[in-house]
């Protein structure tokens, strides 16, 4: 059915939102999860997000047992598995390449779609393939397929990344898990989504110590087993509903927000006037009258996340001053300028960087969800633009959030989510 998210600018929000298991931490666990050659994993606050039932797809294709009851999923991966992750479930998700360094460290054998470029740039996989060749393993592309082989087990080795990609990390610590010898990552990606992966696989029977530093060493050991294990809380989507809070001067309870996981964003918003305060188990936001301009540039861990970019360039619209945002992890991650100047939003590009010259006087108008955070952030411009934005091409936002439309209908916002007119276009299927 084709969706679009109807939203009308008005009231501050107030009230309280339980934030959700991380997408990026439950992505590589349940990736992760088919290492186990024994006993099940039972994954708890795993969030209802169409990415989590595209992964649960792929390794039930491979023949993993995935059972779901609400936010719990059991895996049993203790049968022989199939190697392979076809393009139709990779097209939906690049983290499907997830797959690669668990199945390649189980069965020295992995075959993986190769996923194409995506909304937010080219995405390149080179540092995971390297990292596996450096283990040892034999890696072919071709055929739209990365295909990795090696003989017997896969060898501890040195690996320097190029660049922290959190990806490569986590498909070479999984990788690592169960080579034979010692394995050092260094140059690794810092996110707490790699402590997360790596605590579980520790539970799992793994050696590995450093996750969240840039070194990070790993003990190979011959097998691995299930274990029981919580998802950390979504950063993104707490900053997102943080963000919601400051550009309608509104007070939102994040409930398990985790403050050590959002200095950066936590810090910017505070200067642009947002009050932050650690509550019970969670995060007290308070939007002030006025948003203040501030300058943010996106950065790898402990930086300013990328995630969290288009969001912050909706409150530096309803910013007093001219703030600058410089986005240095994606090549192209803009797509959401042209949505936003629909809405009458005065911004440019400069290379790299976008100009915001706040505030502008918001109007709603019809735009498209680019990718998801784009989505989300045009719903936050809605919020306070004048009449009704409508948002379509939800199945970008509905891969990040859960039912984001009605977490904010909860705190007070004019929004709904209707079926759109027969007549108009059918959503195509892209790579995400
Ligand atoms: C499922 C998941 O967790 N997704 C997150 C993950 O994506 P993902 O793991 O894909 O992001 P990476 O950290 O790998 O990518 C960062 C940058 O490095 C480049 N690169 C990456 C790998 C590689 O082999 N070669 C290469 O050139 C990418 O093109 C990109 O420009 O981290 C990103 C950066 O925080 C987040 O925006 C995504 O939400
Ligand atoms: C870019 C994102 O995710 P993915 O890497 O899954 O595309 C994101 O979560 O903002």
């Amino acid at each position: 059915m084709v969706e679009k998210i109807i939203v009308r600018g008005g009231g501050k929000l107030n009230g309280s939102v339980k934030v959700e298991g991380a997408k990026n931490a439950v992505l590589p666990v349940i990736a992760a999860s088919i290492i186990a050659s024994e006993g099940k994993s039972v994954l708890h606050e795993v969030p209802e997000l169409a990415d989590v039932t595209t992964i649960n797809q792929v390794i039930s294709h491979m023949n993993a047992e995935v059972r779901t009851s609400g936010n719990t999923v059991t895996v049993d991966a203790s049968q022989p598995l199939k190697t392979e992750a076809p393009f139709e479930y990779v097209r939906k998700m690049r983290a499907s390449v997830l797959v690669l360094g668990p199945l390649l460290a189980r069965y020295g054998h992995a075959k993986v779609a190769l996923p194409g470029g995506c909304a937010i740039g080219s995405r390149p996989i080179d540092q995971h393939l390297k990292g596996f060749e450096a283990m040892g393993a034999e890696v072919t592309v071709g055929d739209g397929y990365i295909e990795a082989n090696t003989n017997g087990r896969l060898k501890g080795a040195k690996i320097y990344m190029d660049f922290p990609s959190v990806g490569a990390t986590e498909n070479l610590v999984m990788a690592a898990a169960l080579a034979d010898g010692k394995t050092v990552i260094e140059n690794a990606a810092k996110e707490p989504e790699i402590v997360d992966l790596a605590n579980y696989l520790n539970k799992m029977g793994a050696n590995i110590v450093g996750a969240g530093t840039e070194t990070i060493k790993i003990d190979g050991v011959e097998k691995l087993h299930g274990a029981e294990h919580t998802i950390i809380p979504d950063r993104v989507e707490a900053g997102t509903f943080m963000v919601a809070a400051a550009v309608t001067g509104g007070n939102i309870l994040l409930e398990r927000a985790e403050a050590e996981h959002l200095r950066a964003v936590i810090s910017k918003l505070e200067e642009m006037g947002v009050s932050v305060e650690e509550e019970g188990d969670g995060l007290r936001v308070i939007g002030p009258e006025q948003l203040k301009a501030t300058d943010i540039k996106t950065m790898p861990h402990p930086g300013f996340p990328t995630d969290m970019q288009s969001q912050m360039m909706a409150a530096m619209l309803r910013a007093e001053g001219t703030s600058v945002i410089t986005e240095t992890v994606f090549e192209n991650r803009f797509m959401h300028v042209e949505e936003f100047r629909r809405m009458n939003a005065k911004l440019r590009i400069e290379g790299r960087s976008v100009i915001v010259d706040g505030p502008s006087n918001l109007q709603g108008a019809e735009v498209e969800a680019t990718d998801l955070r784009a989505g989300a952030a045009l719903i936050l411009a809605g919020l306070v633009a004048e009449g009704a934005t409508r948002v379509t091409e939800l199945r970008h936002i509905d891969r990040g959030y859960v039912d984001l439309a009605g977490k904010l209908a909860s705190l007070g916002a004019d929004i709904e989510r209707v079926a759109a007119p027969k007549s108009e276009p059918q959503e195509s299927l892209s790579t995400s």
